[in-house]
């Protein structure tokens, strides 16, 4: 059984915790200084702690704390080289981590689907090993990529739950305009995007070929398709990943002066 500690347990490490128990087959400890925190994941977890330290017991050392204080808990934590750390703080790049530390470090940027083991997260070459696919693999899909893409999958998958929570809402305040009861409504919403969404991953045809599948000649898709094509809808959806992009930069740039 791998031991996991999850450092920080607020939202991202919590979502991480819960994933892991649900998935099974691992000991996880969380760490936390707030004990609010480690209230909110004593379900899941199989010890919780404020101490750090505890950290030097695991195979895999997880750091979800912001990025802020990321150096100073790398600062007190004192990993062997037979452990590995995976950092997924949005910005801080995966060599200022390994600087600050003798374990084995990965970079992931994972998203809070880690929690239902939906997650998309993607995952830098360097640093991975089996271990550390075994765990994205339970907690749902991941890629590997070139560091230099990290900024770009932080605002896709990092954020991106964000950008459809937003879709989803208003799929579903179109129905509640239009006099569906509101919980109904973000059940149809909300399904209709995991269906899409799982379609997709699954189907063979493209994104058009299934648009094309939903529109029936000279029935109701169309109509609303049209809409959509006419409209701005795509740009906004690049503008929001773009400027999530951006940020992801600048917190790097931050780092790199250090
Ligand atoms: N939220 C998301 O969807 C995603 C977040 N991330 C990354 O995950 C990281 C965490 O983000 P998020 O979960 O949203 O942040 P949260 O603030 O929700 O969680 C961070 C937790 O770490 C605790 N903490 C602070 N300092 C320490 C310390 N020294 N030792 C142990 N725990 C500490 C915080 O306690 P306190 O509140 O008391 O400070 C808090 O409980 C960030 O680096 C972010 O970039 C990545 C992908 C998605
Ligand atoms: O908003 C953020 O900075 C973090 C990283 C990706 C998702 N949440």
């Amino acid at each position: 059984m791998k031991h996991v500690s999850v450092i920080g347990c607020g939202n991202m490490g919590g979502a991480f915790v819960r994933g892991l128990a649900k998935a099974g087959g691992y000991r996880v400890t969380a760490i936390d200084l707030d004990p609010d925190a480690l209230e909110g994941v004593a379900d899941a977890a199989d010890e919780t702690t404020t101490d750090s330290a505890a950290a030097r017991d695991a195979d895999v050392v997880v750091l979800a704390v912001k990025p802020s204080v990321a150096a100073a808990v790398l600062d007190d934590l004192d990993l062997r080289a037979d452990q590995t750390l995976i950092t997924l703080a949005a910005g801080v790049p995966r060599e200022f981590v390994a600087a600050q530390t003798d374990a084995n470090v990965v970079r992931i940027m994972p998203n809070l689907a880690a929690e239902t083991r939906d997650m998309a997260a993607a995952a830098t070459q360097e640093g991975i090993t089996d271990e550390v696919r075994a765990i994205l693999d339970d907690l749902g899909e991941f890629v590997v990529v070139d560091e230099s893409k990290m900024d770009t999958a932080t605002a896709v998958n990092g954020s991106g739950p964000a950008f459809a929570f937003y879709l989803i809402e208003a799929m579903k305040d179109a129905g509640v305009d239009a006099g569906l009861d509101a919980e109904q409504a973000e059940t149809l919403a909300a399904q209709t995007f995991k269906g899409a969404a799982e379609t997709v991953l699954q189907d063979e045809r493209s994104v058009d070929e299934l648009i094309d599948a939903v529109c029936s000649p000279k029935g109701t898709t169309i109509e609303g398709m049209d809409v959509l094509w006419d409209s701005d809808a795509d740009e906004a959806v690049r503008a929001a990943v773009k400027a999530a992009e951006r940020r992801s930069r600048e917190l790097a740039e931050e780092f790199e002066n250090e």
